[in-house]
């Protein structure tokens, strides 16, 4: 299985997301820089946090022109894993590859803290090694966390098990609806979140949370090519 980590002019965590993988799974990773036109070699792709374009207009904003994304939206059709982590998760939505949109914290300030979220699906390729309901720590970092969308969309989030993280309780850091922390689109291959499971592979950062999130996209990819293994 091979990652690809995207890196955008001012991306901040697409070294933490390479170690990731190469320190959780062991598997072959590569970045790829923002100008690239072929991500065929590649069965999983992260799109990584930071401040692409400086968050110029809006977080994501400009990233979703960058030449890489029209690759990200052919891996996306051929169902490929992408997930895209915080700024990422922005890029995603505004390159309309996830519903809703991401704006500014209900407190106007920049959220860097633990935080503990419920797995409300733990059927997608990133959350199989979780169990459903279980709670765990992943840390955010942004201003622009606040998910949001409309009532429709809303609806066909719910009806087609599209939420896969909430924040827990009444921890929700941002103002977002519903106390979404994390979706899926309706294949279930593409995953946005606001946390950082890159930041929560080890217990020396805090919490090591977010190892098995790898483990789950490793394990999707070994299962659909015949090789299903634990975690
Ligand atoms: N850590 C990040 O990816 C931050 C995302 C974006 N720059 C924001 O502040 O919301």
């Amino acid at each position: 299985m091979k990652f690809a980590v995207l890196v955008f002019p001012g991306s901040n965590c697409d070294i933490d997301c390479y170690k990731a993988v190469e320190e959780t799974i062991g598997q072959p990773v590569d970045y790829v820089w923002h100008t690239a036109t072929d991500l065929s070699a590649y069965d999983a792709i992260l799109v990584p946090g930071g401040f692409s374009y400086g968050d110029y207009l809006r977080c994501g904003a400009i990233a979703q022109f960058a030449a890489v994304m029209n690759e990200v939206k052919k891996a996306a059709d051929q169902g490929k894993f992408i997930l895209g982590i915080c700024n990422g998760f922005q890029i995603l939505t505004e390159a309309r590859l996830l519903p809703g949109a991401l704006i500014r914290n209900n407190g106007l300030k920049f959220r860097c803290h633990q935080t503990q979220l419920e797995v409300v699906n733990n059927g997608t390729a990133f959350t199989n090694q979780y169990s459903q309901g279980e709670m765990i720590n992943i840390p955010i970092a942004h201003g622009e966390g606040n998910y949001f969308c409309d009532e429709a969309t809303l609806a066909e989030l719910k009806a087609n098990n599209q939420i896969v993280f909430r924040y827990a309780g009444d921890t929700n850091p941002n103002g977002s609806v519903e106390n979404i922390a994390g979706i899926s689109n309706k294949a279930g291959n593409v995953v946005g979140m606001m946390p950082h499971p890159e930041r929560a592979v080890n217990q020396l950062l805090g919490s090591e949370d977010g190892k098995r999130m790898f483990t789950s996209i490793l394990n999707a990819w070994r299962e659909q090519h015949g090789a299903a293994v634990n975690g």
